[in-house]
């Protein structure tokens, strides 16, 4: 068991949805996940949710593309994402391991220009100092150009869409390469939002 958890072979995967607050919720849903670029990744959508699992760089590549575009068409989009990384894997999703590291859809999502609004939560499973683990990658998030604030249950972030998905992104990396055997990581995001910055 431990051989396989802690093999460099892990399988990192997300569950996210995304809704649009707007009459064309169906299109917007449907045309960014099909505009995006998939094939390195396992992935199933349903009336809930999607499932993508594969390499870190692309599970993280692939939600932040869907993400963006979703954005791009200036509805108020909230996107709401659980990643995980660690046991158990699987044959269908384990054959995506065998994939590169070039991300497909940087180009693309690196043209969005979107200003966000989120919260993330970070759970270190079997790393032992947990709490350590998460005020250390709050406080590297500060260093990414992302303005990081304090919240009860969470830690929020605001600015480019773009360095808050690259950010989240080596918060989950780092986690997992210090030791932490399981991690998951909950991300809210909005985007285009009528309401005032931090509900004023
Ligand atoms: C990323 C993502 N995947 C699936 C859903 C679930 N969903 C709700 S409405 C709709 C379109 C009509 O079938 C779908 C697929 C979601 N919201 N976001």
């Amino acid at each position: 068991m431990s051989e396989v958890c802690g093999s460099s072979n892990r399988i990192a995967g997300s569950s996210f949805s995304i809704y649009p607050m707007s009459d064309r919720f169906v299109e917007i849903i449907k045309s960014s996940l099909n505009e995006v670029e998939t094939s390195k990744v396992w992935m199933k959508t349903d009336d809930v949710t999607t499932t993508v699992r594969g390499r870190m760089i692309h599970v993280f590549d692939v939600t932040k593309a869907i993400f963006l575009q979703a954005a791009k068409t200036g509805e108020h989009v909230v996107f709401q994402a659980t990643y995980s990384i660690g046991c158990p894997g699987d044959s269908a999703g384990d054959v995506y391991m065998a994939e590169d590291n070039l991300a497909q859809n940087v180009s693309t999502s690196g043209l969005i220009d979107q200003e966000v609004a989120a919260k993330f939560s970070l759970y270190p499973m079997g790393g032992g100092n947990y709490m350590d683990v998460i005020y250390s990658q709050i406080e590297d998030m500060k260093k990414r150009g992302v303005e990081v604030g304090e919240a009860h249950y969470s830690t929020r972030l605001d600015g480019d869409g773009n360095r808050v998905f690259n950010g989240l992104e080596q918060v989950f990396q780092q986690t997992d390469e210090q030791g932490s055997s399981h991690t998951v990581m909950t991300v809210t995001i909005s985007a285009n939002s009528p309401s005032k910055k931090g509900g004023k």
